[in-house]
């Protein structure tokens, strides 16, 4: 592919650029804790934030210290879990009981009762704020059948699932990478957002710039309401370095 002219065309506009993490600055990988960033990816965010016209922040599912452990770049803005954790602020309260009650309605899953025996590759990542399963790893064929038991699971008051790829999140409602980006945006008034992004997580985002009159950007293949896509996260790279590249 090429960049599409739409998008190389806005380097011309101070830009707030908003990006995903995983499928986006990082190919999507087996397990969670090897999601590198693509080459170029920490050089180009890191010529953005110097950048004297671009303004630039990650909006990411995990926390922010795990993304930083990939990014490794301490003045670069990372808003984690979802849109929970701002730098600066201490996060909400944690609702541990809440966890519990998630954790306990897992137990099946986790002792491998019934349909689940014998079942390999489950993983619980428990973010201390929010919980996700992921079934990447589990055989295919019972994907769906993880998938109808954890939408079966009873919320506590208040809460909300979130499905991303072969991963199954449990948070707390009232947060979320659209008002994540919204909050951004308030901030730089005069600039143009774009969000990044490749996962249905990513889609109340790409509905918040779209609102603002911003762009959208969807990262890989799966319907989304993002009016432009790009291949995979080494042109997402390619995009930044473009942006990055541009003089004022
Ligand atoms: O909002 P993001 O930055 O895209 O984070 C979303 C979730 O990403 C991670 O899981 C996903 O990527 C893994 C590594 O490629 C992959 O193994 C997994 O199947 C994907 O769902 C991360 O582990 C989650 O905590 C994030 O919420």
């Amino acid at each position: 592919m090429t960049l599409p002219e739409a998008l190389v065309r806005l380097a011309d506009w101070p830009l707030l650029i908003l990006c995903d993490y995983d499928g986006t600055l990082a190919p999507i990988v087996a397990r969670p804790e090897d999601a590198r960033p693509e080459e170029g990816a920490r050089a180009a965010l890191q010529r953005l934030l110097h950048h004297p016209r671009h303004e630039v922040a990650v909006i990411t599912g995990r926390s922010v210290a795990a993304a930083q452990g990939f990014l490794n770049t301490s003045d670069l803005t990372v808003i984690g879990l979802h849109g929970m954790e701002w730098p600066g602020e201490p996060p909400p309260r944690a609702d541990r009981e809440a966890l519990s009650q998630i954790s306990r309605q897992l137990q099946p899953l986790i002792d491998r009762e019934g349909v689940f025996a014998n079942l390999p590759g489950l993983r619980l990542e428990d973010k201390g704020w929010t919980m996700a399963v992921h079934y990447r790893n589990a055989p295919a064929e019972l994907h769906a059948a993880i998938e109808d038991f954890l939408t079966g699971v009873n919320l506590p008051p208040g809460w909300e699932t979130v499905e991303g790829k072969k991963v199954h999140e449990f948070r707390p409602g009232g947060f979320g990478k659209g008002r994540a980006a919204l909050t951004l945006a308030r901030r730089f008034p005069e600039h143009h957002p774009v969000f990044l992004g490749d996962d249905v997580t990513d889609e109340e985002a790409f509905a918040a710039v779209l609102a603002l009159d911003g762009t959208a950007v969807k990262v890989g293949e799966g319907e989304t309401l993002a009016p432009h896509r790009l291949d995979s996260p080494a042109w997402a790279v390619a995009l930044l370095e473009h942006w990055a590249g541009q003089e004022a």
